[in-house]
């Protein structure tokens, strides 16, 4: 019997068939062009009378997801003959293959924190459609082509579902029994694949999760490694390995966000909306706080970092050794002082022990003011801002008066202003507990303000953003009234606390209005 791909004719509809583009268990997808108008697409193609006509399905969602970005346009479909196609925007690879081209074992981080902004947020546009993705995968996220090949478009609907009904407007109900598995293996979540769970939001944003820790895990995670199981009992192995991996192991030696989505995932209710935002910042926090630029955009391949490292320790140390050793031939006359060799010896000998133990710490900043004159040159693994932010915090335990606090305040606002984000990264909150610490009592351990949101999240984002906006109006009026450095430590903590419950943990105008009251305030109570 002739395979599927050779009855394929060369012409469905107004297309023709070019290159194989890929196929799945449903079908196949060629490049196509339209004979009239020379536009080309990507054409899925299936035969009508599939036992999974997925085609069909994917018909049926387009229409809902038209215009949402990474969300492909379609341009055509139908049923010709005994071929049912949709003719889809062509788009360039998908990140299986691009992560499979790099030959790396693993993908780096700036990459898998856009691919996490980008795939959360068009779950977010997906759910707000109403619809569930149900098989989130590398396969099933590409970028597109230029000029758009730094976003990432979701393809295949195929098992996409409603969770929101278009009639009765409700999500669908939960069950208690076991249902068959609709996803794939590698990434579907541990409650719908191994417990036989009805899947909702939280399961596509599992999914997400899975696949960003599988991107940045050498050989990837663990029940990948021996491929696509072949029998029941070789898919019964696979679901309980995937049941068994704690989220610690999993996740050891990434960045606690991982860790903390794949648990937040997991404790979302059937029903609960995901906090998209929430995440989309903690992974833009994330990559900015490794010193990458604050953009979503995914660019592939990942540009080589940029080092910032002005000159290498060794050789500071050897060109201190060849002034010296300069020096040291130099007649000094009566000042034997610096041409005695045993000092040049013993001065070139410490220049490069101070070099390697500084080489040895892995990003000193010094708070001295010389060194805060050329704070344009962050070390290689920092942002500008998050290194001025890290210079004024360590001047902040030995500022002692007032006058000097109220200063240090304002260059943390002239920081915060100067840059394009005015979310408050880790540095800040470390700039906001010196502070907080220095104005309440500084012989005293203050819990730290930036702790993991995953407790606060589960509250809807409105509500935080409401309740930041309260506190901080409040703040805002009652600085002024403060009547002590304690009451303006529990400011400071007050506001810290809700900057870092609130979705976008930025500084608003009444934050800014805030911090300048405050540095007023200080000044009037010196
Ligand atoms: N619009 C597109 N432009 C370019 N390539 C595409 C496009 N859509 C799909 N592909 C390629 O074809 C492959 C299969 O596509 P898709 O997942 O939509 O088909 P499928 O038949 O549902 O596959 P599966 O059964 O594996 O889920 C993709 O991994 C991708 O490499």
């Amino acid at each position: 019997m002739a395979s599927e791909e050779e009855e394929i004719p060369h012409l469905i509809a107004n297309w023709w068939l070019q290159e194989r583009l890929g196929s799945g268990y449903s079908g196949s997808i060629f490049k196509a062009a339209h004979v009239h108008t020379g536009k080309v697409v990507a054409l899925k193609v299936q035969r009508v009378d599939h036992e999974c006509p997925t085609n069909r399905y994917e018909r049926g969602f387009y229409p809902s997801l038209q215009g949402g970005l990474g969300m492909p346009t379609l341009w055509a479909s139908g049923v010709e003959g005994m071929w049912d196609y949709l003719a889809i925007d062509l788009l360039g690879a998908s990140l299986d293959s691009l992560y499979r081209r790099s030959g790396k074992e693993t993908m780096d981080l700036r990459s898998v924190c856009c691919i996490a902004m980008q795939m959360i947020s068009r779950l977010e546009f997906m759910h707000s459609k109403g619809i569930l993705h149900r098989d989130i995968q590398l396969g099933n996220a590409t970028i597109g082509l230029p000029p758009n090949e730094n976003t990432i478009y979701m393809i295949d609907f195929g098992f996409s579902k409603r969770y929101i009904d278009p009639y009765t407007h409700r999500h669908i109900p939960d069950s208690k029994v076991k249902r068959d598995f609709i996803g794939n293996y590698w990434f579907s979540s541990v409650g719908v694949h191994c417990r036989g769970k009805v899947p909702s939001r939280r399961d596509d944003l599992e999914a997400v999760a899975l696949m960003l820790i599988h991107l940045l895990t050498p050989r990837g995670l663990s029940w990948t490694r021996n491929g696509v199981p072949k029998t029941d009992a070789a898919h019964e192995i696979l679901k309980r390995d995937k049941r068994l991996a704690r989220p610690e192991d999993l996740c050891r030696g990434l960045p606690n966000e991982f860790e903390e989505l794949l648990r937040y995932c997991r404790k979302l209710k059937f029903q609960e909306c995901p906090e998209y935002q929430h995440w989309i910042e903690e992974f833009m926090d994330l990559a900015e706080s490794h010193g990458y630029p604050s953009s979503s955009d995914f660019i592939w391949p990942p540009p080589k970092p940029v080092s910032t490292k002005p000159k290498s320790k060794v050789s500071a140390a050897d060109d201190l050794a060849k002034v010296l050793n300069d020096l040291g031939r130099m007649n000094l006359g009566e000042n034997q002082t610096l041409a005695d060799r045993t000092n040049v010896a013993q001065a070139v000998r410490q220049a490069k022990q101070d070099m390697r133990r500084d080489s040895d710490m892995q990003t000193v900043i010094s708070g001295d003011s010389e060194s805060q004159e050329n704070d344009s040159v962050p070390p290689a693994s920092m942002l500008p801002k998050a290194y001025k932010l890290a210079k004024l915090t360590i001047r902040v335990p030995s500022t002692t008066d007032n006058a000097a606090l109220s200063e240090l305040v304002l260059e943390f606002i002239k920081v915060m202003k100067s840059n394009t984000s005015r979310t408050l990264i880790k540095d800040g909150f470390a700039f906001l507990d010196a502070l907080n610490k220095q104005l309440e009592d500084p012989s005293v351990f203050v819990l730290p303000m930036r702790t993991s949101r995953s407790k606060d999240v589960s509250g809807t984002r409105t509500k935080t953003s409401h309740t930041k906006l309260g506190v901080v109006a409040r703040l805002q009026r009652e600085v002024q009234d403060a009547k002590s450095n304690r009451q303006l430590a529990t400011m400071v903590q007050d506001f810290g606390r809700v900057t870092n419950r609130s979705s976008g943990r930025t500084i608003t105008k009444d934050g800014f209005s805030f911090l300048e009251g405050l540095a007023r305030q200080l000044k009037v109570l010196q």
